[in-house]
């Protein structure tokens, strides 16, 4: 399918956010279309995880919108966004250390968890059983009865996705899930990622890693100083020589 044809799932119109007197949010307009790979790349302080923020409600933009499906969730409360169906994972992974991995999971399942979807309310077994099919897509089953605090970097990053799987959002914020995985499991999230595109869901990474971001996107949105300076194919915005001095003068 025409990626014009997509339904936009998520829009974002003129949206801006300052800090006293520092503009990070800068007359930003993207779509996020679904079934759509979208990542976001641009410079240390480009705001990216702004916006993110803005997105889930963590933060109130000064002036413009986002239409989640048509309807505006600016102002509503973090928890309300997360119920319509956006969820998000924190490059800081947010675990919980002293849980089990398969009761970080049944959390997101609980009916006052706030990833909570309507129609979540399911028996105990079911739950489980959904936990179980989760663990197994993550490759975490052998690891169900370990705390987090005890898994491998790798391990802990898949957990952080097994926890967006059992939420059932459409739409997936996902904050560097790749960076410093190793060759095995990086192409395994790949796999995984791109099982759940198949499957409805429309995600946002946040992304340093230039293969990394060759590897996923199906579009990039490039970010600098709060401004959006490209949202296209990869290949255009990956050959756009001034981006690219933008993006690699910032790694020098
Ligand atoms: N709560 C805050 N108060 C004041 N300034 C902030 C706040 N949060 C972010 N900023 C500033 O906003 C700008 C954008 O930050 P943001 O974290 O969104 O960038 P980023 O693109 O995610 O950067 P990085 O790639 O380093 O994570 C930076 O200049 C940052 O210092």
């Amino acid at each position: 399918m025409n990626y014009e044809d997509r339904e936009v799932l998520l829009r974002i119109s003129g949206l801006r956010k300052n800090f006293g007197g520092l503009q990070v949010t800068n007359d930003v307009s993207l779509d996020m279309r679904a079934g759509i790979v979208t990542t976001l790349v641009g410079p240390n302080g480009a705001g990216k995880t702004t916006l993110f923020n803005l997105i889930t409600g963590h933060l109130k933009p000064t002036g413009g919108d986002i239409l989640w499906r048509g309807t505006s969730i600016v102002g509503l409360p973090h928890w309300q966004i997360a119920r319509q169906g956006i969820a998000r994972t924190f490059q800081d992974l947010r675990l919980f250390d002293h849980m089990t991995v398969e009761e970080n999971v049944l959390t997101v399942m609980e009916p006052v968890s706030w990833l909570w979807q309507p129609g979540g309310r399911v028996k105990r077994r079911e739950r489980e059983d959904k936990v179980a099919r989760i663990l197994a897509r993550t490759g975490l089953s052998s690891k169900a009865r370990s705390r987090a605090i005890d898994l491998a970097y790798a391990e802990r990053k898949f957990l952080s996705l097994a926890r967006i799987m059992a939420s059932d959002a459409r739409m997936w914020l996902l904050d560097e899930p790749a960076s410093g995985l190793d060759r095995s499991s990086y192409d395994r999230f790949l796999k995984l990622l791109r099982a759940e595109v198949e499957g409805g869901v429309t995600v946002c990474i946040i992304e340093h890693n230039l293969d990394i971001v060759i590897g996923v996107s199906d579009r990039i949105a490039f970010l600098d100083q709060g401004t959006l300076l490209a949202d296209d194919d990869p290949d255009r915005v990956l050959k756009d020589p001034h981006l690219a001095a933008i993006y690699f003068g910032d790694q020098a």
